[in-house]
């Protein structure tokens, strides 16, 4: 039997859709325009694309897009003088620092300077911390999506067995948060934990966030298991050109799983998906007021 495929495209399509809805409702009844600023440090071809694609995607929801660009060698003040005219700037309700930064830039201390209220990543340790314990916070964009799909294509997730293999602050970590307040069994794999492939096996839910291309193989996944690959990697092709594939190796999982997201069109847009939501949450929260039900 062949999985689902989980078509994050399609599904992106539509929470975009309902965050450009909450922006028409917000300016006809509160004359509030949600905006979001995107800054970009260098000229890395990825982060390239992908802050043009949320400048489009900001646009065509009807919101305010603030696009700053910094050269390469731009100092860590420099980016965080940046954040501090954003911090101030009332038309602005979303700020996010476009990942990876230069090696001069301490990214912890730039993602500490955003007001955690603007912080539509939700990288700040207040919004981290915040989640953790239950209250109200800005949910870091990919896990937020991954959860997303996760509900939609299984419902309630109560004391499912789920494995993350990864721990970093921006996917793996975070995920792991979300599972456990949707009351899963989690358990947080990583590059020392032993024999991955028979934890991984032990998994109704397995979230692959480690960036190691196909690393996940077929015979690691339980059957029937909802698979969601976060891994965004290049490889390249006999042609000379490059191919993209997830951490895992699809075509082998596919046969198993009982649902699973390629790589790509699964995890990818619904990141900035729910980038947008999350500004409009923003600007409903720094506006004190409820967000429209659309
Ligand atoms: N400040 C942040 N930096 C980064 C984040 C983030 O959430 N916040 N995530 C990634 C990059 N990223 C968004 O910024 C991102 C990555 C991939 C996609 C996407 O749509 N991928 C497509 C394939 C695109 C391709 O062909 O390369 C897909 O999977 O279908 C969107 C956003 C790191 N930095
Ligand atoms: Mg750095």
């Amino acid at each position: 039997m062949t999985a689902t495929i989980i078509d994050g495209k399609a599904f992106s399509a539509r929470v975009r859709a309902e965050a450009g809805r909450k922006v028409m409702v917000l300016k006809e009844q509160h004359d509030l325009t949600p905006g979001l600023a995107v800054v970009l440090v260098g000229e890395d071809p990825a982060s390239q694309v992908y802050v043009r694609n949320k400048g489009k995607a900001t646009v065509e929801a009807g919101m305010k897009s603030e696009e700053i660009r910094l050269d390469v060698t731009a100092t860590e003040q420099e980016v965080l003088d940046v954040v501090h005219r954003l911090n101030a700037d009332p038309t602005i309700h979303g700020i996010l620092v476009q990942l990876p930064l230069p090696k001069q830039v301490d990214e912890m201390a730039v993602l500490d300077a955003i007001d955690p209220m603007k912080d539509v990543d939700g990288f700040h340790v207040i919004n981290t911390g915040r989640q953790a314990v239950g209250l109200p916070a800005m949910v870091p964009c990919t896990p937020l999506g991954c959860l997303m799909m996760l509900k939609d294509t299984l419902g309630d997730l109560s004391g499912l067995n789920a494995v993350v293999v990864g721990r970093s602050n921006i996917v793996g970590k975070p995920m792991a948060s979300l599972l456990l307040s949707e009351n899963c069994t989690v358990t947080i794999a990583h590059s020392r934990t032993r024999d991955l492939p028979a934890v991984c096996r032990g998994a109704d839910i397995l979230v692959a966030a480690v960036g190691r291309p196909e690393m996940i193989r077929g015979d690691w996944v339980k059957p029937g298991a909802t698979v969601i690959d976060v891994g965004i990697n290049r490889i390249p092709k006999e042609d000379g050109k490059t191919r993209l594939v997830g951490d895992v190796c699809f075509d082998e999982a596919v046969e198993v799983a009982g649902a699973i997201t390629p790589v790509p069109g699964g995890v990818g847009p619904m990141t900035i998906a729910c980038l947008l939501a999350n500004t409009v949450t923003a600007a409903c929260r720094q506006a004190g007021i409820d967000e429209p039900e659309v």
